[in-house]
């Protein structure tokens, strides 16, 4: 039976002191949640999740990493360094990061990779946009992003993986894929998976992102496939986040 996972992503917003209240309020609020609950926050802020989050029910991590170990990348932050600030997960392959900053699926394999190598667990992100279902190639687009993981650190590396199912045209649109829409994509994924190993896809936890909210968080998650959620806006409000949590 696979656990529910709520994961946060902040992006590029907060700031230290809007930040205390918020981490303050998700350490006590998540205390008694059954579900894992995660927080990814801007790197800065990562010193700060730790100080309070430490010893907490709620993980933290970064919205991205290095694929590279070290060495002269200036602006990148490796996963040698995450692991410093306590970091458990690292996001790889968002679709702001793949469609602003160039992140190809060999990029995103390599991060992932990279990850993985310093013992972070990667959530891993894929998703179509708005054309690439109107021209209905969702599940290519999917299993490509899939492929380019699995072809290059193999199905065993998912086991210590989480995937995220966000569809680019619901993302931060208020849009919300209905849960039929996104069940499909996540058994999708899953049967994928299962082709490499049963045992892997039977263990994935496949997240959905995009315009999750209190509202529409439990009727997504009680989907078989739907294992939670990777949250967006909503995560920048704790009352919000904590009700979407709860929906796990
Ligand atoms: O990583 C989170 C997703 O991009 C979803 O963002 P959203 O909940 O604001 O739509």
């Amino acid at each position: 039976m696979r656990k529910k996972f709520v994961a946060g992503n902040w992006k590029m917003h907060g700031s230290l002191a809007v930040n205390l209240g918020l981490l303050h309020a998700l350490r006590e609020g998540a205390a008694d949640l059954p579900a894992q609950v995660a927080v990814c926050v801007p790197y800065p802020y990562l010193a700060q999740a730790r100080s309070v989050l430490n010893g907490s029910a709620v993980a933290w991590g970064a919205q991205d990493v290095s694929e590279h170990a070290q060495g002269a990348y200036t602006g990148e932050v490796s996963g040698a360094m995450l692991q410093d600030f306590g970091c458990r997960y690292a996001i790889v392959g968002h679709s702001e990061r793949r469609s602003f900053y160039g992140d190809t699926d060999v990029v995103v394999a390599a991060k992932y990779e990279a990850a993985q190598a310093v013992g972070l667990t990667p959530i891993l992100c894929i998703g179509e946009t708005l054309a690439e279902r109107e021209q209905g190639v969702t599940a290519q687009v999917v299993t490509r992003q899939l492929e380019a993981v699995l072809d290059r650190c193999g199905v065993a590396s998912l086991a210590q993986a989480v995937v995220a199912y966000e569809p680019v045209w619901a993302i931060g649109t208020g849009k919300t894929a209905t849960p039929a829409q996104a069940q499909e994509v996540h058994a999708l994924i899953r049967a994928r998976v299962a082709r490499n190993s049963a045992a892997v896809a039977d263990g994935l936890q496949i997240l959905y992102g995009g315009s999750v909210k209190p509202g529409n968080a439990k009727e997504l998650f009680s989907r078989p496939d739907i294992d939670g959620g990777l949250i967006g806006g909503a995560a920048l409000v704790a009352s919000d986040f904590l009700a979407i949590c709860a929906a796990g």
